[in-house]
């Protein structure tokens, strides 16, 4: 998989070259690159912002940088002349769940588009989707609101880029996962079997994999019902009549 991501800060990014993330880049699993947004303009200021049309608070992103931006992606080692899929993190996007980024781990191409102070010019999201052909989802990690973009595309692409095949070595621990089939892990621990007075659940020590998995499967829906309710009545069939 690429992922493109075009930002001020494009120092904000380097934790993506740590760890997981890092050794799949090496491996060539992931193609990740990393562009300053203004390299894209021409000014000896070199802005990205203006105050926005109708007053209010704040900067707005100036369009030109980012169509320039969004070229100079689209053309870079790209002679097919693919699309990649335009992600731009944002307060006022669809929820990133745990489904959307499967669904983003099967895209062959990412781009993400950082914003920062209040957004970008809604010229840019036009262009890109009727000019450039680009589908363009506005995408938020949750109701609150950030300085900008990079933090969400850190969370985005660790989350997406643990589920290309290959990145994470032990597939199996991508299965039991929170959020995986709509229900919260179980607790979970490891030696000493007793430690500090407490002790592990006797039934994990029991050999008996099938009580080992209803008692899993049942700490599974109590947290879920105790944490997060709104998963139970979506996808477990009930209606939250009973
Ligand atoms: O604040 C966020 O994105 C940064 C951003 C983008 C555009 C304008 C202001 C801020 C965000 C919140 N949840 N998910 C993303």
């Amino acid at each position: 998989m690429r992922v493109d991501v075009v930002t001020i800060f494009p120092e904000y990014l380097a934790p993506l070259d740590l760890s997981l993330i890092g050794k799949a880049r090496e491996d060539g699993l992931l193609d990740v690159r990393v562009h300053d947004l203004r390299d894209f303009t021409h000014d000896r200021h070199r802005t990205v912002d203006d105050t926005p049309y109708g007053g209010g608070a704040g900067m707005v992103m100036k369009p030109q940088p980012w169509a320039e931006a969004l070229d100079h992606v689209l053309a870079q080692d790209n002679p097919s002349g693919a699309k990649p899929r335009l992600i731009v993190p944002g307060p006022g996007g669809q929820p990133f769940t745990q489904a959307l980024a499967r669904e983003l781990a099967q895209e062959p191409w990412l781009a993400f588009a950082c914003g920062r102070y209040e957004g970008i010019d809604e010229r840019v999201y036009d262009h890109a989707r009727e000019d450039l052909g680009l589908e363009v989802s506005v995408v938020s990690l949750g109701d609150y609101v950030l300085n900008g973009g990079e933090v969400a595309v850190l969370a985005m692409v660790e989350a997406v880029g643990r589920l290309v095949p290959g990145v994470i070595g032990n597939a199996e621990s991508l299965v039991e996962e929170s959020h995986e089939d709509g229900l919260l892990e179980y607790p979970i621990y490891t030696k000493p079997s007793s430690w500090n007075g407490r002790e592990v659940p006797p039934v994990l020590l029991s050999g008996n994999h099938g009580a080992i998995a209803d008692w899993r499967h049942a700490q599974r829906l109590a947290r879920t019902a105790a944490r997060r309710p709104d998963l139970l009545h979506a996808s477990h069939g009930t209606d939250g009549s009973d």
